[in-house]
């Protein structure tokens, strides 16, 4: 891969293209998203059953309160009639209970809408952080290529967006559920004294639940439809403003570049969004205008029943209270409805991410790994198309890597040696022809040991933020805490060296992003990361051009000591210096993804082709 450069930084995904378009959701897949609330809630009770049951629980409680605290105040208005009509000569004892118990109610009502909250916080929490773990274990295992897929990161970047903002669905569906069953208590009182009050509510609600569904709906829409385009302003506003682009965001001046295409992109968006909430506002005034009118129409028929004499007094207030809080309870229900099968439809966003599976895994049934490796790794007629290119990275190989033998590869830019490399580790399994290792196809082998077996340090490895020992650790992270092991894998690149300069040693973190941070050379940060492949005990060492940032001498060292100190495991070299290339055993030299010759370096000069002549043009550049 033509890569112009060298390192893999922690940033955010680039590559946007258009994603899959299914943005237009009608009522009958809003419901059918509802299906995901069981899986949901499954994934809520494994955090913790406990606060689960708790909340529950709590929120059962809550919703007799209002229902109980009109009725309380129904009984108290009509005992202070009683009373005032008595002229005091009754007992007030009644009374005061009576007060106590709303009271009371009041206090309860309270504490647990406390305690419901916190629960809603903790639990939460939990469920972040435990989907946030689901995310990486399932990143994991999922393939190389698919991440590479422009339409997996959206699936990703819409489930890790999940991660957090699930806890307004949690306490969304707790919510409405309590809310439910405070309007059935409410709904049984107003259906004492009249059922067909309970119709006109449901008459007088109904229309801005119609509007706030469709313009949920249409906001869904817009928001799924942007999420390359989102993805884009995020990659901006990181390209424009971190540590690790500002060097070359100020040398080419590109901050007016960047600036401009996020504020379009921002614009576009903004004024699509803006187009929406204004109709939405404005549809919004005008059917909730019709629910209060259906409201007060309710109303007026009550005030008029109490004034005929037909109910009392607290009756009045219990009913018009009921009415209020019924309308209002409904409303909410009808509206937080939508917003739940909003809620809802991300979630398949979740559930989708979940489902991605890898098709590079191992077998049911796997071969035992060879310890030594015996013969060898043999490509037969292995061909590579990557999913998204239209030309063959890799075609028509056929060579032997034996073991113990020292291989490099030797091609311009684009050759595809970094591929062949990806497809020894099984980052990718070839499109045509097969790999065997030892007689059996790589495929049959399980892919973890497969891969604990190869150590490969890849030219755009990784400057993880984090310790200079746990860098090369990573290496063989089991061994983390093996400091001998990781001295000896620092001694064995040059690490050391850099090492002892820093002011916390083993112990420095790396970067700026951190504080204390110290950031490295690229020559030096490749010697620490050449060190992971001391780290581990692979059979099978790769070294793709993991160099190239070394002065002379330090490759020709760093090199040197490869050799020697990879004596009887196979090893993989890639290298531009032919100073480097030389060494090996043998070269194997590829041009547009074929294998145009083989052979040791005397071999090949011997036969005067490719190499023969590259090798005189790097040479003479030396005179
Ligand atoms: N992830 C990818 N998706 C699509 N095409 C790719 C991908 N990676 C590499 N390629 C293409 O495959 C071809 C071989 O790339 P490869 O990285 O193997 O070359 P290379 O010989 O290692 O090059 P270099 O010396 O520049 O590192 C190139 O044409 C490249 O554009």
């Amino acid at each position: 891969m033509a890569k112009t450069t060298t390192t893999h930084e922690a940033g955010p995904p680039n590559g946007v293209v258009p994603t899959d378009k299914k943005d237009d959701l009608n009522w009958r897949e809003r419901f059918a998203a509802l299906g995901n609330l069981p899986a949901f809630f499954r994934l809520v009770w494994e955090v913790s059953p406990g606060l689960f049951i708790g909340n529950a629980t709590l929120r059962l409680i809550r919703a007799a309160i209002p229902a109980a605290t009109l009725y309380i105040g129904k009984l108290i208005i009509d005992e202070v009639v009683t009373l005032t009509e008595a002229n005091g000569n009754s007992d007030t004892r009644y009374i005061w209970y009576l007060i106590a118990a709303e009271f009371g109610l009041a206090i309860l009502s309270t504490a647990l809408g406390r305690a419901v909250s916190l629960m809603d916080g903790l639990l939460g929490d939990l469920f972040a952080n435990r989907t946030s773990i689901r995310l990486m274990e399932h990143a994991a295992t999922l393939d190389l290529e698919q991440f590479e897929d422009a339409t997996f990161y959206d699936k990703l970047e819409r489930a890790r967006r999940q991660t957090t903002g699930r806890t307004v669905l949690l306490s969304g569906v707790f919510g409405q559920a309590q809310e439910l069953i405070s309007v059935g208590f409410l709904a049984a009182g107003l259906a004492v004294y009249n059922p067909w009050l309970l119709l006109l509510i449901l008459v007088a609600v109904t229309p801005s639940f119609i509007g706030d569904n469709y313009f949920n709906q249409r906001s869904y829409s817009l928001s799924r439809s942007w999420t390359p385009e989102r993805r884009e302003l995020d990659y901006l506003r990181y390209v424009g403003a971190s540590d690790e682009t500002a060097k070359e965001v100020k040398i080419f001046g590109l901050s007016g570049f960047l600036i401009d295409r996020f504020r379009t992109l921002s614009n576009e968006f903004f004024q699509k969004n803006k187009a929406l909430a204004i109709s939405r506002a404005g549809w919004g005034v005008l059917l909730t205008g019709l629910g209060t009118a259906g409201y007060y129409g309710a109303y007026v028929w009550i005030v008029m029943r109490a004034v005929n004499g037909q109910i009392s007094l607290g009756d009045l207030t219990f009913l018009a209270g009921s009415f209020r809080q019924v309308r209002a309870s409904l409303e909410g229900i009808l509206l937080q409805f939508s917003s739940l099968t909003q809620e809802a439809i991300y979630l398949q966003d979740l559930f989708d991410y979940f489902a991605i599976q890898p098709s590079i895994d191992s077998p049911a049934v796997t071969r035992p790994f060879p310890n030594p490796i015996r013969e060898g790794f043999v490509f037969e007629n292995v061909g590579f198309k990557y999913t998204n290119a239209n030309r063959w990275a890799l075609r028509n190989l056929s060579f032997t890597l034996q073991a113990g033998e020292k291989l490099a590869l030797v091609g311009e830019n684009g050759a595809g040696k970094t591929t062949l490399v990806k497809l020894l580790a099984r980052l990718y399994d070839p499109t045509e022809g097969r790999i065997l290792l030892d007689g059996y196809d790589l495929r049959e082998y399980d892919l973890l040991e497969l891969r604990r077996n190869i150590g490969v340090i890849f030219q755009d490895y990784t400057r993880f933020k984090m310790s200079a020992g746990t860098n090369i650790a990573v290496g063989d992270i089991d061994e983390r805490t093996n400091r001998p092991r990781i001295q000896a894998s620092a001694e064995r690149s040059l690490a050391d060296m850099v090492i002892a300069k820093l002011p916390d040693g083993y112990e420095q973190q790396l970067g700026r992003s951190f504080n204390k941070g110290v950031e490295l050379s690229g020559g030096e940060w490749q010697k620490v990361a050449l060190g992971r492949a001391y780290m581990r005990d692979a059979q099978l060492v790769i070294l793709d051009e993991p160099t190239a940032a070394l002065d002379a001498r330090a490759e020709y060292e760093v090199f040197q000591r490869f050799i020697k100190l990879t004596e009887g495991r196979s090893s993989v070299i890639i290298s531009h210096r032919f100073s480097t290339v030389r060494m090996a055993d043998r070269i194997l030299v590829l041009e547009n993804g074929t294998l145009l010759e083989i052979g040791s370096h005397a071999e090949l000069l011997e036969h005067d082709g490719r190499y023969a002549e590259l090798f005189g043009l790097q040479a003479r550049g030396y005179q």
